[in-house]
């Protein structure tokens, strides 16, 4: 069983009462400070904010809001609609909401109430056995991943290109894209890591190079515009993302800036691989077209998110104005790349390759039954 804290988040019991603990990731890398969550509206604002971020994470942290909210009395469907609508793409915020909720419901109903703390008990019970099982399936995920890798790309050190964050701090365990980078590094086999700075809000350039330089990788930052030079040069041998939503056609959503890799991955015949946790499947949503983008406010594209700190974000409207005051900006949160430019979906239930409809649904079909790793092409042996 995979240790169940990473460092994003923790609960924490204190005398004054139970508390969600968060790694505020505004101010990573140049600060490693506490955000003290009491109550959902603070929590909500830290998943606005960008303070506590990425899929997985968003899951676990919406989990935890949830038994907050019932551990202090709080009402509970409210507290849960408030946090399921804070974000709007990553689909594990509201899985990890709802599951938590009908925990709660299902303990209230059965004791006639809450007066004794049962359904609240129920509630953390459930977000720990969700936490838990984020971590695991971190696990899973590292090892298919770097399988699939050794099979697509055999032999020799690989330079890897990814977007976004997508390792511990997003994460019960490892996390994804990045927890396979890692366990590539681990293996010796990491060339080079190649991490694109992830504009607006950097989380590559803050982030994911903080990760990789705590593992000791060899990476290089580079502007998000220079990926195409890179993989011109032949410098890309994989690239490896996480997924914010991935619908039932295989479509993914992840952080703006993925669709043109994709893109670029599939001219210069290099693969393009996501690696998700199962719960990132939304059989619900047909195809990308079905998902909903999150736009944020334009000042993040506007302003210079460097604060005076030194390498921490802003919020939006506190940074470097960097174009003429009034201008208008386009600021998607995510795209949603197709799911043909997609070589491999990694998941802890198995690979999906080639990605199609059918073999999302037959994997997400395996992963319920706990069958998965029967079928496809890529499999990991
Ligand atoms: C495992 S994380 C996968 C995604 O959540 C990640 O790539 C991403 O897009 C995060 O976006 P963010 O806006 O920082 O929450």
């Amino acid at each position: 069983m995979a240790e169940q804290c990473g460092p994003a988040l923790r609960w924490d019991e204190l005398p004054e009462g139970p508390v969600l603990v968060l790694l505020d990731q505004t101010r990573l890398p140049a600060e490693e400070v506490e955000l003290v969550c009491t109550d959902v509206p603070a929590l909500v604002t830290a998943i606005q904010s960008l303070a506590v971020r990425g899929a997985p994470l968003l899951g676990i942290a919406g989990a935890y809001g949830v038994a907050l909210a019932a551990a202090r009395g709080f009402d509970v469907a409210n507290a849960a609609d408030r946090l399921a609508r804070a974000r709007p793409t990553a689909v594990n915020l509201a899985y990890g909401v709802r599951r938590v909720e009908e925990a709660y419901r299902k303990a209230f109903a059965c004791h006639g109430g809450d007066e004794d703390g049962a359904a609240a008990a129920a509630a953390l019970a459930e977000a720990k056995a969700l936490h838990r099982e984020d971590a695991d399936a971190s696990e899973r995920l590292s090892e298919h991943g770097s399988v699939l890798l050794e099979k697509l790309v055999p032999g020799g050190s690989l330079r890897l290109l990814t977007h976004c964050n997508t390792g511990v701090l997003v994460s019960g365990g490892r996390g994804t894209a990045l927890g396979v980078v890692r366990a590539v590094h681990r293996a010796g086999r990491l060339r080079r890591l190649w991490v694109d700075e992830t504009r607006p809000l950097l989380q590559g350039a803050r982030l994911t190079a903080y990760e990789a330089a705590r593992e000791g990788m060899p990476y290089s930052v580079l502007a998000d515009n220079a990926a195409g030079a890179l993989f011109a040069g032949g410098e890309v041998d994989a690239v490896l993302v996480g997924a914010d939503r991935i619908a039932a056609d295989g479509s993914v959503a992840n952080k703006v800036g993925t669709y043109p890799l994709a893109v670029l991955a599939r001219h210069h015949g290099v693969p393009f691989i996501v690696v998700a946790p199962v719960t990132t499947v939304d059989l619900t949503t047909e195809t990308g077209a079905g998902i909903e983008v999150e736009q944020r406010p334009g000042q993040e594209v506007t302003e210079i998110p460097v604060g005076v700190r030194g390498g921490s974000v802003q919020a939006a409207g506190g940074g470097v104005l960097v174009a003429p005051v009034g201008a208008q900006a386009y600021n998607p949160a995510f795209d949603v790349t197709p799911p043909d430019l997609v070589t491999a979906i990694v998941t802890d239930g198995g690979v999906i390759a080639p990605v199609t409809a059918a073999a999302v649904a037959e994997l997400c079909s395996a992963s319920r039954k706990g069958t998965s790793r029967s079928s496809h092409g890529m499999m990991p042996d």
